[in-house]
């Protein structure tokens, strides 16, 4: 916006500096970098005697919103700082604030302070908020660091309070949004009695200033609007109404100064006029003229009188320079001024009403323009970060789209967003989700960590080590998973091996792919007391302590939370290293905290791009960036709106195989997160994409697609589910490493999700039911020597069927074909089914599974899981027992080839594997499921190789 157009009347005979006489200081509603810059505003001030510059959201909206004169900072700032749109844009905005300050600062010197102020509005979505909004002015204020800077603060019930805590601070106030001259009394009042706290603290009462901006033209926009109405409906009083056309706002402003006389002489101000306390001036704003059928300087000419001050917009600035002329206007004819409000009164305009719903709409407005500034910030910065950012795509068919896009703005409007990073618990059931919600700032804690992790990285690559054999379940496991599926053996570091079985095949396998003796243990359990993590550890430090003797202890890592059993065992085992995790991060939403960054770091993950590349993810999914802008929100509200309102509660992952194992991290996040109470989303993963017609109307898809080195088919397969209105979220990451983005964003997502679905995503109750169940049984075992005698309700060759009374009536019994038949006969469309086998996950079981699922999803054309036990019981099996009763479930289990003793305890593993079985289904039937168990006997190839063909002929 140019803002000199013309060169105007020069000397006294230009209106705007013969304002000065009439004692009102023309202040600038504008601010842009540009005119700072050119000296366009210095012109201002040395030629139209400019004595201040106001701001508001709009106003930067406008700045910074279009345009590229920002565009070299923006550069700048983000090739050093890793920030979120509302930091970017507070930066620039300082800037702005401080650069006009300085041109301004000659004026404050020459009239004692009185004017050369910039004002600079705290973020309109404090605007209710007390306490936000005195630390948000007391931390702007330390931020532009100016003597000459005021904060603006709105006058509502809740910033009146705060005008008096920061004006007792000694900070310089622009009380804005002032419509009532009630809201006007309480604001004055505010500044005064803030003026009386500091003197009370013996503190000087001089060198504060203060402006209560009136508002005026919105208020005849208003009433005029309202007239307009009435004579258009044949009002009776048509002719009176017509005469207060463009008189209402004007009048009310004359009274708002009235008051301030009267103050003024009033024996209380004097007292601190005395001590040299300067008046709050009444700051005539909203000087535009929005009604071409009104002079476009009506409202400067109408309000001048002395010890005011007129913000005036920039083509009112130049009108009335041009053409303004002035007169003592502003105590003309108060009495008209009291007739024309009596008149308003008489007619029913209801000034108090609008003035209310002024306030209400100015808020909103300004928090509207903020938003779309942030918007527009965000934007950019997503346009110069380019690939440093991972890119989220929605394909949606129409219906869902709208949906979407209706439920981001719900929560634009409400500023949920905001809310969940105050950690406000109302977002979801208003429980104690306040409490699991360290991991927002988790990747800030561990860059601030970095060095110590380094050094930690440094010292496991010059010990040597060969392998780390991490032993952990769920969030403790999966994570560390994903790391070491991505991005495999690092040069010079250990190959990490991640092992989640009680199977005891498996326990041996992983035992023999290790070298014992140049091994480090990562022990991680965040409770500390989880079953599978310490008998794990029983089992491998005594394992290890044959060929390490009393040095082993030194080969053993913990990371546990603080105050834990797994603390206890490390200090007495004499481990290298105990690292603590956050007792305020769930252990899936942990794996950018310890539980991830320790084994990250072991095995040679370059920790500082990984962090940074989370604090992206992070920084995108800020409280300052729109709902429609942020990644984490835009996902989790596909999720949820497409669960709750679509009946598409299947999140079918794909993901390039570059990134494939992200999916079993992401399973347990969704699954245990959502899944309860009856209501959920049902990860599926690596379930092979096959054609559109394969599918029911119950998924969505996310597609993890890796930019480098995508998959072909997959893209393919997407591209037609795409066109057959199938909805796809494209997820693209340029680089593996920026699987620590979406770590973060999904977790953002899955909260966010959580908050639709209307659940708590931070418990997992019925995860717990099945340790009990497992406990008791182990107890038993250990007890008699032997588990609880079961019978099958069939026996088929080297297959035995279990299932409880319920489920075992419904089957009927029979031959193998006849039960399997009955069982996949009751799935129904929308409903999922899920193979859930306690056998060693290898390579052969893993492509047995996988067999099996398609042909069951081809089949059914329903959704498959296929899961490994006891892994699956600390991610989606919360889902499976707790989450919509559509899992159709078949376990299997099968006889151990050989058991492992677990040391100290009677029982082994094997017994621990078929309890957790047992314990499991125990709960699935309890909780209504339709669940068969089989169990395996003999060779366990064939066993299968004959299950599958069974399950194919039954389908
Ligand atoms: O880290 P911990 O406390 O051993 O727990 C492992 C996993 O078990 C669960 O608590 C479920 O049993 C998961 O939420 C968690 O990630
Ligand atoms: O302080 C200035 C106000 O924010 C501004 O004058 C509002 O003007 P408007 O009503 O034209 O938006």
């Amino acid at each position: 916006m140019n803002v000199v157009h013309k060169a105007g009347v020069q000397g006294s005979a230009n209106p705007l500096k013969a304002l000065e006489s009439f004692g009102q200081s023309p202040w600038l509603d504008f601010i842009q970098r540009s005119y700072t810059d050119n000296g366009s505003l210095k012109k201002l001030v040395d030629e139209d005697g400019l004595k201040g510059v106001t701001s508001n959201p709009a106003i930067f909206q406008k700045a910074m919103g279009q345009g590229t004169d920002y565009d070299p900072q923006y550069k700048d700032i983000l090739a050093h700082r890793i920030v979120d749109a509302g930091t970017l844009y507070e930066t620039m905005a300082i800037d702005d604030i401080k650069a006009a300050a300085k041109v301004l600062y000659p004026v404050y010197e020459a009239t004692k302070g009185l004017d050369g102020y910039v004002s600079l509005e705290v973020s309109p979505y404090l605007a209710r908020d007390t306490h936000g909004t005195v630390d948000e002015a007391r931390r702007l204020w330390k931020a532009v660091d100016a003597r000459n800077l005021m904060i603006k603060i709105p006058g509502t019930d809740e910033g009146a309070p705060a005008v008096r805590t920061v004006i007792a601070d000694g900070l310089n106030i622009n009380v804005t949004l002032l419509f009532s001259l009630d809201a006007y009394k309480d604001v004055l009042e505010a500044y005064i009695a803030g003026l009386e706290d500091r003197h009370a603290k013996g503190l000087p009462v001089s060198g504060i200033a203060s402006v209560a901006s009136f508002f005026v033209s919105r208020i005849d926009g208003k009433i005029d609007k309202k007239i307009d109405q009435r004579v258009a409906a044949g009002d009776k009083d048509a002719d009176s109404l017509k005469a207060l056309r463009g008189k209402v706002a004007i009048a009310n402003a004359k009274l708002a100064y009235l008051h301030w006389q009267e103050v003024t002489k009033s024996e209380r101000w004097q007292k601190l006029a005395a001590l040299g306390a300067q008046t709050q001036r009444l700051l005539w704003a909203s000087t535009g003229t929005k009604d071409k059928a009104y002079s476009d300087v009506l409202y400067v000419e109408e309000l001048i009188g002395p010890d005011t001050v007129n913000t005036i917009p920039p083509a009112t600035f130049d009108a009335f320079r041009d053409h303004g002329k002035v007169r003592a206007s502003l105590t003309e004819d108060v009495e008209g001024a009291r007739h024309v409000l009596a008149e308003a009164k008489r007619l029913g305009l209801d000034l108090a009403g609008v003035t209310v719903t002024l306030v209400d709409e100015g808020v909103a407005s300004f928090a509207d323009a903020f938003d779309d500034l942030l918007g527009s910030v965000a934007r950019k910065q997503n346009v110069l970060l380019g690939d440093r950012l991972t890119e989220t795509t929605l394909d949606l068919p129409a219906d869902i789209d709208a949906a979407v896009k209706a439920s981001l703005e719900s929560w634009r409007q409400d500023g949920t967003v905001r809310r969940i990073w105050a950690r406000d618990a109302k977002v979801w059931t208003g429980k104690d989700e306040a409490k699991w919600l360290k991991w927002l700032g988790i990747v800030d804690d561990r860059l601030a960590d970095l060095p110590a992790l380094e050094a930690f990285q440094a010292e496991v690559k010059q010990k040597g080590f060969k392998d780390i054999l991490l032993l952990g379940m769920g969030g403790s496991s999966l994570g560390p998973e994903v790391l070491a599926e991505t991005f495999g053996k690092h040069e010079g570091f250990p190959h990490l091996y991640v092992l989640d079985s009680t199977d005891p095949q498996q326990i041996r396998a992983f035992e023999k792919k290790i070298d014992l003796a140049k091994t480090l243990f990562i022990v991680s359990s965040k409770s500390g007391g989880t079953l599978e993590p310490n008998i794990l550890k029983a089992y491998f430090f005594e394992a290890a302590k044959k060929v390490l003797g009393d040095k082993v202890g030194g080969h053993f890592v913990a990371v546990t939370d603080p105050g834990s059993h797994m603390e206890e065992v490390a200090k007495k085992d004499g481990f290298w290293k105990i690292f603590y995790g956050e007792k305020e991060i769930g252990g899936r939403y942990s794996v950018l905290s310890n539980f991830g960054i320790v084994p990250a770091a072991a095995s040679g993950v370059p920790l500082k791009p990984f962090l940074d590349s989370a604090l992206y993810g992070a920084r995108a999914s800020a409280a300052s960036v729109p709902p429609a802008l942020n990644p984490g929100v835009q996902l989790g509200t596909v999720l949820g709106v497409a669960g709750t309102q679509f009946g598409r509660d299947k999140v079918t992952i794909v993901a390039s195989p570059g990134i494939h194992d992200l999916g079993a991290w992401l399973e347990q996040l969704i699954a245990e997160s959502t899944g309860k109470i009856g209501k959920g989303l049902v990860p599926i993963d690596q379930e092979t994409l096959g054609a559109p017609a394969l599918y029911g109307k119950d998924r969505v898809f996310a597609y993890l697609r890796l930019a480098a080195k995508p998959d072909a088919e997959q893209d393919e397969a997407i591209k037609a589910l795409v066109a057959a209105g199938e909805p796809v979220v494209t997820i693209t990451l340029h680089h593996p490493l920026q699987i620590a983005q979406e770590f973060f964003h999904w977790e953002f997502a899955t909260a966010v999700a959580g908050s639709i679905l209307g659940i708590d995503p931070f418990d997992q109750p019925d995860v717990e039911a099945s340790k009990i169940e497992t406990k008791k049984l182990t107890t038993a075992y250990n007890e008699t020597g032997t588990l609880p005698a079961e019978t099958p309700f069939a026996t088929d060759g080297a297959f035995a069927f279990f299932a409880d009374p319920a489920n075992a009536a419904a089957l009927k019994g029979g031959s193998t074909a006849e039960i399997l038949k009955a069982h996949f006969g009751r799935v129904k469309a929308g409903d999922y089914v899920g193979l859930l086998a306690y056998v060693e996950r290898d390579a052969a079981t893993i492509a047995w599974i996988q067999a099996t699922r398609l042909a069951i999803r081809d089949a059914l054309k329903v959704a498959t899981a296929a899961e490994f036990g006891p892994r699956f019981l600390h991610s989606t099996g919360q889902a499976y027992k707790g989450g919509p009763n559509s899992g159709v479930f078949l376990q299997i289990t099968a006889d151990d080839v050989a058991d492992l003793p677990v040391p100290g305890e009677k029982y082994t593993f094997g017994v621990v594997k078929a309890a957790q079985a047992r314990g499991d289904f125990d709960v699935l039937a309890e909780r209504g499921r339709r669940a068969l168990r089989v169990h395996v006997s003999g060779d366990l190839a064939s066993g299968l190789r004959a299950l599958g063909q069974a399950i194919d002929a039954a389908l």
